[in-house]
């Protein structure tokens, strides 16, 4: 029998997360029990409770730039090895106890030296904490195995320095790079010599590209840095015309995208919030699937969004109709996008993610 499309099943379900911001996905009572342990007194509410609802309200903004700014807190009380520790450890476990079985996880290193670390020990301190979250969710049934993304700020000027970091460190779990930070004014290209260097390397990277800013940026993305995923892409729509007929036309861009099947980190909640889309029924995550691009689901930012991979499904199966095989596709997709070994992702996808829908599907 085919279990009910309801937030209880759907987090039974095996998932695949491929873009979750490890600074945008604390506990709000963590926020909390840190900003007292480090002495950050700039928090703009204390209660747990309040500061859930505070994230949320404040990312609500309708522009990246906004949204950005809520993060001062989060990382504020990321600066010590016990506060870096302590998120990687719980964002394992909250993805776990979610039903998460792989996620990539990103942050941005040169955001946590405020306390004195180096680079090399901010990520070390990441990197054992997701271990330990792996262990904790395997002591109590559930199993996950979490890569980190190491992502430089494009407002910056480290991203080379932040490839080299994360290629440094690409037998200790660290699985790819990107860029994110305010996109408009700051394209992809200003970052090609990082790029390059991953390329040189053959090592995998993803741009946050086509959320803020449009086709330009995507463009760049591509054609001059080579990325192997999109983070967002949601802007490739600018260049899919749908007539009132119903019938779609795509400009070269979208084609190639489609083609090459580049892999869509799409994230709705965080798309409607940033003003990305209007709103959810206007996400073009319908019609992106409908074409058959690679669409993956993302949180983004769980925090902000007050939101978790579950949740965002169920979002799409409200909004759209998609049924557990459309859920399954799209946890597929993102198993395939992964940036680990090609045999490690087809073990994935064989042993836990088909037999698990198969349960599901009845
Ligand atoms: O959706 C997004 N678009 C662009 N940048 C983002 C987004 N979400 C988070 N960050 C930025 O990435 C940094 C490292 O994790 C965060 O501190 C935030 O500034
Ligand atoms: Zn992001």
């Amino acid at each position: 029998m085919t279990a009910p499309l309801d937030l209880e099943y759907i987090r039974r379900a095996p998932k695949v997360l491929l873009h979750d911001h490890l600074d945008g996905g604390l506990r709000p009572a963590t926020v909390a029990e840190l900003a007292a342990e480090c002495g950050y007194t700039g928090l703009p509410v204390e209660a747990p409770d309040e500061l859930a609802q505070w994230f949320r309200e404040a990312a609500d903004s309708g522009s990246l730039e906004l949204y950005l700014e809520t993060f001062a807190h989060t990382v504020a009380v990321m600066q010590t090895p016990a506060g870096l520790r302590r998120v990687a450890r719980e964002c394992a476990e909250d993805l776990a106890h979610d039903g998460v079985v792989y996620a990539e996880v990103r942050f941005a290193p040169e955001q946590h030296l405020e306390g004195g670390l180096s680079l090399d020990e901010v990520v070390d301190h990441v990197l054992e904490g997701f271990l330990e979250g792996e262990a904790s969710a395997r002591a109590a049934g559930r199993e996950i195995r979490v890569g980190c993304l190491l992502t430089a700020m494009r407002h910056a000027a480290r991203s080379r320095e932040i490839a080299e970091l994360a290629v440094r460190f690409r037998y200790r779990g660290v699985v790819g790079f990107d860029i994110a930070g305010a996109e408009a004014g700051y394209p992809p290209s200003r970052h090609l010599d990082a790029f390059e260097y991953m390329r040189n390397c053959n090592a995998h990277f993803t741009i946050h590209a086509g959320e803020a800013f449009g086709l330009p940026s995507i463009h760049e993305a591509i054609a001059f840095c080579g990325t192997d995923r999109l983070g967002h892409g949601v802007r490739i729509t600018d260049d899919i015309a749908v007539g009132a007929d119903g019938h779609v036309t795509m400009g070269l861009l979208a084609n190639y995208v489609r083609d090459k099947r580049i892999p869509l980190e799409l994230c709705p909640s965080s798309n409607v919030q940033t003003g990305a889309v209007a709103s959810l029924d206007d996400h073009p995550f319908g019609l992106l699937a409908r074409l058959r691009f690679r669409v993956t689901v993302n949180t983004d930012n769980r925090l902000m969004s007050d939101t978790s991979m579950s949740r965002e499904m169920l979002v799409l199966v409200n909004t759209f109709g998609f049924g557990w095989s459309d859920l399954e596709r799209f946890t597929i997709n993102a198993m395939k996008s992964a940036f680990i070994p090609f045999d490690q992702r087809l073990a994935v996808i064989d042993d836990i993610i088909k037999p698990g829908f198969a349960v599901l599907i009845g």
